[in-house]
């Protein structure tokens, strides 16, 4: 079975990135993503750490806040509306979950569309469903940007995406649907999962439960992107039991080292695109 290592995807995207922000850089142009924290997620942390310093190794300049756990609604909103209102912030990361006290769609919303590298606002995602210049949610992006890596067909192959989140297992099946594989959406009320996995020649899982798939439900031959990032027994493990796809699956991604190392690199580009979108003539 082939380790479809996000690392090397994550590389080759810098490097193409790299070579976009050279022409910026003999401008001293700045570009400044804000980051923004409200609580104690721990996912949410550890993916502020990782975007944060990827950003600022890549040359950005970065604009962090972080919110106590018992921040207002008013005070996330100033937030927003500020960097809104920035010329230097040309993107910005909300960080999901916010605490429960917060209206996160809300707050989402206040976001303009233009700023919006995850795709998260209802905005965005109308736009890039009707195939018109908009952000489609990084992770989604990264699973695709592995897919192409690797060079794996997707056209008419079947597709299982395993969750329908808004982030994750909805954008992703439309992306997909859009390179034209025939897509299967399966959640928690699906009737029979492993059957539906079976007809799978790619299966993406994003369900957010370790181990809940293995090799006796895959396709021989298939390909696996997993998306899941889970605590097991001390351990950072996937949705996807790894170990037990060897001489079933062709191809998967590890966790770590997966889905997970491409998405902070991903976003930075659709930064980088933000500034380019305004700046056309540079
Ligand atoms: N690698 C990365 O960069 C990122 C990774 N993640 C990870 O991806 C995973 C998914 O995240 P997210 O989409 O936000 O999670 P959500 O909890 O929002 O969605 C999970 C989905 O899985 C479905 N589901 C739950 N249990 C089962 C089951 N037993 N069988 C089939 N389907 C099931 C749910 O169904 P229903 O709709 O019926 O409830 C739901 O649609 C998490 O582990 C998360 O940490 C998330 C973001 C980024
Ligand atoms: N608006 C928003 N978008 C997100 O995409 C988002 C979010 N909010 N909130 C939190 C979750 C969680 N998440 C992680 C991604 C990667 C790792 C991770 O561990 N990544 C690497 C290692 C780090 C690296 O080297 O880059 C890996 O999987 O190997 C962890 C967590 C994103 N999320």
């Amino acid at each position: 079975m082939k380790e479809l290592r996000g690392k090397a995807v994550a590389d080759a995207h810098k490097a193409a990135l790299a070579k976009k922000l050279e022409a910026l850089a003999t401008k001293q142009v700045v570009i400044t993503l804000g980051i923004l924290l409200v609580g104690d997620d721990k996912a949410a942390h550890m993916y502020a750490h990782f975007m944060e310093k990827t950003a600022r190794t890549m040359g950005f300049a970065v604009d962090r806040r972080d919110l106590p756990a018992m921040a207002t609604q008013a005070e996330v909103e100033a937030v927003i509306r500020e960097w809104n209102a920035a010329d230097t912030i040309y993107g910005v990361l909300p960080l999901m979950p916010m605490p429960a006290q917060i209206d996160s769609e809300y707050i989402v919303d206040l976001l303009s569309p233009d700023k919006d590298l995850d795709g998260l606002t209802t905005q965005s995602i109308g736009r890039v469903i009707r195939g018109k210049r908009g952000f489609w949610p990084c992770t989604p992006r990264a699973c695709i940007a592995i897919l192409d890596h690797y060079d794996i067909p997707v056209a008419g192959k079947e597709v299982v995406v395993v969750g329908r989140s808004q982030v994750v297992g909805k954008p992703v099946a439309l992306m997909l649907l859009d390179r034209n594989a025939t897509v299967t959406i399966c959640h928690s009320r699906t009737a029979d999962l492993a059957a539906k996995l079976k007809q799978a020649d790619i299966v993406i899982a994003a369900v957010g439960k370790a181990h809940v798939i293995d090799g006796t439900m895959i396709k021989p031959g298939a390909v696996v992107i997993d998306v899941g990032i889970n605590e097991l027994d001390g351990h950072t493990v996937g949705d996807v039991n790894y170990a037990s796809l060897d001489g079933i699956a062709s191809a998967a991604t590890p966790v770590p080292g997966g889905v997970g190392s491409v998405t902070t690199t991903i976003l930075l580009e659709g930064l980088c695109e933000a500034y380019y979108a305004r700046n056309v003539d540079c």
